[in-house]
């Protein structure tokens, strides 16, 4: 079966792109678990495109495998898109989920137009070859209180479009259905079976 290495420090991502994989004739191997010591690469672009591109492309070329990686966020109107790109260190370097959701309520207290959209942009690079990039996004709203445990990031406050129940009440099963990764995913399958 097809291998293509999947490169994420993000738990909550390995665990959604594991099921996405799950029903394809593609197996997915997690670059941090196939290779020991796998280092961080700094994400200082200012687009998710840039960042997809800078992960799957570092670790491509340092381990001469195909490598899918994926740059994703929470874009909120009010916020003029923030946090976008910063999504995963909103409140600070540490990448604290928990922290991250208090600066968005906090953000949009009294604010009434909750629109937001996750994206997710992922990358494939492979050696020698050009890179292929594939876009999926999620339309929904920004709650005011956090509901529900699944998931990760901000899914106790995000609603989809279409559902009144948040990302982390809805769990994995609808989630991976309609969500931004997954549509990315689909897109980024329809460019590369031909390749495959
Ligand atoms: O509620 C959420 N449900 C999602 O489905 C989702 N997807 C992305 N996000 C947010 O955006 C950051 C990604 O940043 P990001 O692409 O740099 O990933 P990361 O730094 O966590 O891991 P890596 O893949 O870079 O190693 C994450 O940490 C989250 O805050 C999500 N939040
Ligand atoms: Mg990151």
């Amino acid at each position: 079966m097809k291998q293509i290495y999947v490169a994420t420090t993000n738990k909550g991502k390995v665990d959604e792109f594991k099921n996405m994989f799950s029903s394809l004739d593609i197996e997915m191997v997690s670059l941090m678990e196939a290779f020991d010591d796998v280092e961080d690469v700094e994400e200082t672009g200012t687009t998710f495109e840039e960042n997809a591109k800078l992960k799957a492309e570092t670790y491509c070329k340092t381990y001469q495998v195909p490598v899918m990686a994926d740059d994703s966020g929470l874009v909120v109107d009010a916020l003029n898109g923030e946090p976008g790109v910063y999504s995963a260190r909103y409140a600070g370097e540490a990448k604290n989920d928990d922290q991250n959701i208090i600066k968005l309520l906090n953000n949009l207290e009294g604010q009434s137009q909750r629109n937001a959209a996750f994206v997710s942009v992922i990358a494939y690079a492979r050696p020698g070859k050009d890179t292929i990039v594939a876009e999926g996004r999620c339309e929904g709203e920004i709650t005011e209180k956090r509901k529900g445990t699944e998931g990760f990031g901000y899914d106790p406050v995000f609603v989809p479009v279409g559902y009144i129940q948040t990302m982390a009440e809805l769990g994995s099963e609808v989630k991976n259905q309609i969500s931004h990764r997954k549509r990315a995913l689909d897109e980024m399958l329809k460019q590369i079976r031909p390749l495959l």
